[in-house]
């Protein structure tokens, strides 16, 4: 028998849902109308178009009378699509109106007042607010606040009030599934629930389940620099996407999701997170890749991606990675500036402008234009400066090349056709002689004949910043640790690289550098957001280009440190002093987040006895089977089980990953199972998750989560170093509900040692 409070909420829910139904009526006619006159408007241009462009003498009326046309569409078209997304928020919200309710009593007021939450507001023609946003300020009681006494933040400032009860729902197809009081932030019982379930082909947004740490993430308006330090499964991807949300809500009138840009991990991740934001009634954000943010600025070079760094990793020695740690920090970067608004000017890379083999401006007349800038401009005016005096210095050679006999040639050749076009535009009779027009015709001529001329100058190419960055490498002030010798050869090696169209990563970010403060550009200025997702990946010199790339941002960097990939860990307080060192914020913060929501307690458990300081991980207490350890002694027996195994999860489980140290494995892995099981091997370029066992190496499998992972050969010869146990933890976190790990031959060490009771884990040993 259900309570009658349980029957008076399903009365509210049945009544917020018929006015619902009513707005969705009314949503539709209007929404049809809209339709309507986009056709008709459409249709308009479309006839306009292209009747009027026989008529060439209309031409020009025609182009001002299209622009307005052309402005009455877009319109048009903006105001159906906000009508067809309202519509859908309506249609959402009348499956599952709220997830929330809160009663407040204001100091002022004798009665208390209901409050329910939902992923979007819905007032009805009485202006009674039948659902509160989750991000309207009163929301953000339901997240934070225990009964009592509560405060929270308007736009009006800090407002008090007492908060009597605070009850969550589950609501489906517009049914109550269950609804409980709480005095927790957001009670365990709702987030068992919501974690329990299968993994869905994209991210869900978590909005009905937000816990209080994660709030804080998501509604900070004070900061510059936002560091979230989180535990692998606790929520950092998500904050942040409900961050955005609530960011574009906050602020509406001046924020465009377009103006908010995300660094993420691979063209899987983007794809997984990317039902998030409109799912919560919001545009996605700008995202991109690392990876096509530097290619795009490299146009014709290959630079080498972290994935293929990852590849390599084990060939570098240690001289190499001491010199690649310093070229990727803020100290070489900080050189970097120095050098190019002071070292730089006497001694820059400039060439000669050449056209059809010949020298038009030679290096010497342009580093003489450039010195003879004031000494204590920036760079990058000093740069702007000299191109303009060059164009000029272009335009007076096109006035006298005018009367170059070639030119005269040139008109000769002309036939009647030719002659006439060139003449084309130009009134008749309007030149005063002969001469006049012959003159107008060469002009044309030698303009274009220059035209590639004008084009060099104006992208700046008689600069070479690869020349230029190769200066710099050679009078850089070394770090006491690294040898002459040993740099020489770090410098002879990009020589050689360069003769190849390549460039490695460590150079990548530096050259980027150095290239925009000496020429200029490079800059975005509308960008007002700025997110980077597993900023462990990231160097300090990449994240400070980055910075540079969008310098009015303010910067949210996401990651945890213990999944960095072939690397040893680093604390999160002295990543942020050099952030903090390398940005110049004023008002920066830390958050950490130490509770781990993906895994079952059992795998958070094993998951964190891998990590020396795993002990501040605090597992979530939803229960699962122990991790399973397979042992075999031949590669033959490991795979013969590996798909044994894929086979009984992919029966019992939705999405299952078997996951490797890197591609090459992953390769050799499914070779081996193809012909027995459906399996797909994920690359680089792959850009959506297919159903049946995925194949991949880990660097791929970054912020993803499946419902059961099979990680591949964790064994003492594959698993050997110290730099590996970040590897490990993050493949064992990917897992939400089942782990297995299979090893030939003996285990590595890392799990070995690893302190974890031997009752959690299932040994399954034959060897
Ligand atoms: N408050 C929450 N309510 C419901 N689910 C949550 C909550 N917080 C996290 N989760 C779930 O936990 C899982 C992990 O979240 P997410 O991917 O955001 O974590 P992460 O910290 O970015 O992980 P990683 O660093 O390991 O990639 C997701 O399935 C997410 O939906």
């Amino acid at each position: 028998m259900e309570s009658q409070d349980f029957q008076n909420e399903q009365k509210r829910v049945d009544y917020v849902v018929h006015k619902l139904g009513n707005r969705i009526d009314q949503t539709k006619l209007e929404y049809n109308k809209a339709h309507n006159e986009t056709k008709r408007v459409q249709q308009n241009y479309g006839n306009n178009t292209s009747v009027n462009y026989f008529e060439v003498d209309d031409r020009i009326e025609t182009s001002a009378d299209l622009q307005q046309q052309r402005g009455l569409v877009n319109t048009v078209v903006q105001n159906e699509s906000i009508i067809e997304n309202q519509l859908k928020t309506y249609k959402q919200l009348s499956n599952s109106p709220y997830f929330g309710r809160i009663d407040v009593l204001d100091d002022d007021e004798n009665d208390s007042e209901k409050l329910y939450i939902g992923t979007a507001s819905f007032v009805d023609d009485n202006n009674d607010f039948l659902i509160y946003d989750w991000r309207a300020p009163i929301s953000s009681i339901y997240y934070n606040g225990t009964l009592g006494k509560v405060n929270y933040t308007t736009p009006a400032g800090k407002q008090t009030t007492e908060l009597l009860k605070k009850r969550q729902f589950q609501i489906q197809n517009s049914k109550i599934d269950n609804m409980f009081d709480t005095n927790e932030t957001v009670g365990d019982e709702m987030l068992q629930n919501a974690l329990g379930q299968q993994n869905d082909e994209t991210m869900q947004n978590i909005v009905a389940t937000i816990q209080s740490e994660q709030n804080d993430i998501i509604r900070d308006t004070k900061n510059d620099l936002l560091v979230v330090q989180g535990v692998a499964g606790s929520g950092k991807t998500s904050a942040i996407l409900q961050r955005i949300a609530f960011l574009l809500y906050h602020s509406r009138s001046s924020l465009e999701a377009d103006q908010i840009i995300l660094f993420s991990p691979n063209r899987l991740f983007s794809h997984y997170i990317s039902d998030v934001l409109p799912s919560l009634g919001e545009r996605n954000m700008r995202q991109v890749t690392l990876q096509e943010f530097i290619d795009h600025r490299f146009e014709g070079l290959n630079v080498q991606s972290l994935f293929e760094r990852y590849e390599n990793e084990k060939n570098l020695s240690i001289n190499q990675s001491t010199i690649r740690n310093f070229k990727e920090s803020h100290q070489y970067m900080k050189q970097i500036y120095d050098y190019a608004e002071n070292t730089a000017p006497n001694n820059m890379a400039f060439n000669d402008l050449m056209l059809d083999g010949q020298v038009i401006f030679d290096n010497e007349v342009i580093n003489n234009i450039y010195n003879e800038q004031p000494k204590l401009m920036k760079s990058a005016d000093k740069f702007l400066n000299t191109k303009n005096r060059l164009i000029k210095l272009l335009k007076k050679r096109i006035e006298l090349e005018v009367y170059k006999p070639w030119v005269d040639a040139k008109i000769d050749q002309l036939n009647s056709e030719q002659y006439h076009d060139f003449i084309a535009g130009h009134q008749l009779g309007s030149f005063q002689d002969e001469d006049d027009e012959r003159y107008f015709i060469a002009k044309q001529i030698v303009t274009e004949h220059f035209r590639k001329m004008y084009d060099a100058i104006y992208n700046g190419n008689f600069f070479n910043p690869y020349i230029q960055y190769k200066k710099f490498m050679k009078q850089v002030t070394l770090e006491k640790n690294i040898k002459d010798n040993n740099w020489k050869e770090n410098i002879f090696d990009y020589d050689n690289q360069l003769e190849m169209h390549k460039i490695n990563l460590d150079n990548a970010a530096p050259i980027l550098y150095l290239r925009d403060l000496l020429m200029g550009g490079g800059q975005n200025q509308k960008m007002q957001y700025l997110f980077v997702d597993e900023m462990q990946d990231y160097s300090i010199a990449q994240l400070v280009y980055i910075k540079h790339a969008f310098p009015r941002t303010k910067i949210n960097l996401i990651g945890d440190s213990e999944q960095a990939l072939f690397k040893e860990v680093e604390s999160p307080e002295s990543l942020l002093n050099k952030l903090n060192d390398a940005f110049a914020t004023k008002r920066s913060r830390l958050i950490t987040l130490n509770r781990s929501y993906r895994s079952t307690y059992q795998i958070t458990n094993f998951a964190k006895s891998l990590l020396p300081t795993g002990n501040k991980i605090e597992a979530f207490n939803r229960q699962g089977k122990a991790p399973e350890i397979i042992i075999r002694d031949s590669e033959k027996d490991a795979i013969d089980n590996l798909i044994k195994k894929a086979k009984t999860e992919l029966a019992s489980e939705g999405t299952v990953a078997v996951i490797t140290k890197n591609l090459v494995e992953a390769k050799s892995v499914y070779q081996h199972i193809t012909t027995q099981i459906n399996s797909t091997l994920l690359d680089n370029a792959d850009r959506s998750l297919p159903k049946g066992v995925v194949v991949m190496p880990i660097y791929l499998a970054k912020g993803l989560e499946f419902d059961s992972v099979i990680a591949w050969n964790i064994s003492k010869e594959n698993y050997n170093s110290k730099k590996l146990v970040g590897t490990l933890y993050t493949i064992a976190t990917r897992s939400m509900h089942h782990l297995s790990l299979i090893s030939i031959g003996k285990v590595s060490p890392i799990i070995a040692n690893a302190k974890l009771p031997i009752n959690e884990l299932k040994i399954n040993r034959q060897i």
